[in-house]
């Protein structure tokens, strides 16, 4: 990444074996992207350590390389043979997340960001969302991209330093002094994050998702608590959801780094949900904060959506929100797109709803949290993806059964995996389910099988535009698909 600016090595709060400190031009982690001038980050990953390439990066001109101990073994004397300043650190991906801040130069001066294995994107944006009614111009940056005053696409949730300062500083060019940001666990974990400064944290809840990565649960834990243990300074607020059953421990860490915590929960905490009335188009909650009640209209289908809106409302309150001010903006909030969004409504009045459910506990709390909109049977489809946790497979088909009065199981991302044996071991908690790996056509089965007051929800890929398959995406809209399996069944052009 080339910037106007170019700064000397030690500008970047790196020092390099010898004492080199040449004038740095750009910031790159991928060989592919370096040219002269650059500051290398050979960092250690899954497949290849970074320092295999860097006779690629020498030859592009590359100014210095931080890499590991590793990574000095493997190509520390081909750089300083070249000419170029080798930094070697302990941890290089804190290393390269604080040069990436001080390359980029400029935050947003109001970050937030919210971990939890569920509800990351839903509170970010429900958090841009009431900032923007506030009269900021505000993004929520994550797993959608960056959205709001102003955007750009991204390619993960968390995305490495180099990516994440580009565009950080870029949101700050353009004006945007609000950011609330998802802290991915491979975020956390990577230090993806390590040198945003932040003003709050907000934590959801912890449930299974990639174990692939993790491996344990503590481990997988262990990176979550590291946005409140390393990245969350002292003196910010710790936003904390005590109804899961690791909020409590997730307090003790915050508490525990002198961080003020502010405390949301179903009828407990500083912002605490005593009621809800829900209805067809979505639910009247009512809520203390502290000792005074409030209530609020929320468009949103599910409870989990309530809960989530309160972890916003306490980030936004945490950044030094007027939480009266807060509360008010709540009646506006609108859907996040591709999360219980409606997707169509055939003629006899059922309903298609699509929602990225993509874990176990989302399954169940999808298709539960639906329940009390639904008349009739509640049809589910899910699928998982490939090259991803495969232990969680059985357990959303295992989630699907208990909770759908139909289940189809079909195909959500195989990737690089065969995704009959995908289905199978989805199946695997479903054994009565409907198998229809074409996923088009289980939409069409599904909507197919609704009568009056029933519901049709379909899980796995929300948003996503696509469905991959080996290295290629194809085009794929869960909620596309189901207007035009509404529009053929109903007798519809579309
Ligand atoms: C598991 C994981 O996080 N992997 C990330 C990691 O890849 P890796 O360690 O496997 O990299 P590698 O291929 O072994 O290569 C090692 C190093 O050599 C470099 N390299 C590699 C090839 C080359 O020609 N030249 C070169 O310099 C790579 O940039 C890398 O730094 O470092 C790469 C570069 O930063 C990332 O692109 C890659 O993310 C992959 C694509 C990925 O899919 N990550 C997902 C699982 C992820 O991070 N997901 C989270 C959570 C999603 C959620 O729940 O919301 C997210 O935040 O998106
Ligand atoms: N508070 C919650 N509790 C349980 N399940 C939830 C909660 N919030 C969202 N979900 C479920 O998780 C799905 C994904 O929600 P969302 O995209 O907000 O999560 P995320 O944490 O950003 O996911 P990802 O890890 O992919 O970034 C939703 O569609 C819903 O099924
Ligand atoms: N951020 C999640 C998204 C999963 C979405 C689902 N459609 C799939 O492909 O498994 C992940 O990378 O695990
Ligand atoms: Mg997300």
């Amino acid at each position: 990444m080339v910037k106007n600016i170019n700064l000397p090595l030690s500008q970047l709060g790196l020092t390099a074996r010898g004492g080199a400190d040449p004038m740095i031009r750009g910031v790159a982690v991928d060989s592919r992207e370096v040219g002269r001038g650059f500051l290398f980050a050979a960092l250690p990953g899954v497949h290849a350590h970074g320092a295999d390439y860097v006779q690629q990066v020498l030859e592009a001109g590359a100014a210095a390389v931080l890499t590991d101990q590793k990574g000095a073994e493997i190509a520390g004397e081909a750089v300083v043979d070249a000419g170029a300043a080798l930094v070697v650190a302990e941890d290089p991906r804190q290393a390269l997340a604080g040069a990436a801040a001080l390359w980029f130069g400029a935050q947003p001066p109001v970050i937030a960001a919210v971990t939890g294995t569920n509800g990351k994107t839903s509170v970010a944006t429900f958090l841009r969302q009431i900032w923007t009614e506030l009269g900021y111009e505000a993004v929520n940056l994550g797993t959608t991209g960056v959205e709001g005053a102003w955007s750009h696409p991204l390619a993960h949730t968390t995305p490495e330093p180099v990516t994440l300062h580009s565009a950080l500083a870029a949101a700050a060019e353009a004006g945007v002094t609000h950011v609330a940001m998802e802290a991915s666990s491979h975020g956390l974990d990577q230090r993806r994050l390590d040198a945003v400064q932040l003003v709050a944290a907000g934590f959801t809840n912890f449930t299974q998702d990639h174990l692939d990565y993790h491996e344990t649960f503590d481990a997988y834990f262990a990176a979550k608590a590291g946005l409140f243990r390393r990245v969350l300074p002292e003196e910010a607020v710790a936003v904390i959801n005590m109804n899961d059953p690791r909020g409590t421990e997730m307090r003790a860490i915050a508490a525990a780094r002198g961080q003020e915590i502010l405390a949301v929960g179903r009828g407990l905490g500083d912002l605490s949900l005593v009621g809800v009335r829900v209805d067809a188009s979505g639910q009247d909650i009512r809520f203390n904060w502290h000792d005074r009640p409030f209530q609020a209209r929320l468009n949103l289908i599910g409870g989990f959506q309530a809960e989530n809106v309160l972890v916003a409302a306490g980030l936004a309150i945490a950044s030094g929100e007027d939480p009266e001010r807060v509360f008010e903006t709540l009646p506006h909030l609108g859907t996040v797109r591709g999360r219980m969004e409606l997707a169509a409504t055939r003629d006899n009045g059922a309903t298609v709803f699509v929602d990225y459910a993509h874990t176990p506990d989302a399954v169940a709390t999808a298709i539960k949290a639906l329940r009390p909109h639904v008349m009739g049977r509640l049809v589910a489809i899910v699928g998982a993806g490939g090259d991803r946790d495969r232990t969680k497979r059985p357990l959303m088909g295992q989630a699907a059964h208990e909770h759908a009065d139909v289940v189809i199981v079909t195909d959500d991302n195989p990737r690089s995996e065969d995704p009959a044996a995908i289905r199978a071991e989805v199946k695997g908690g479903a054994p009565d389910a409907v198998e229809v790996g074409d996923r088009a056509e289980a939409i069409l089965r599904g909507v197919d099988l609704l009568g009056p007051g029933d519901a049709l929800l379909i899980c796995g890929k929300g948003h996503e535009t696509g469905q991959i398959v080996g290295d290629d995406v194809l085009p794929f809209d869960d909620v596309e698909q189901a207007s035009m399996a509404v529009a053929a069944l109903d007798g519809k052009l579309v």
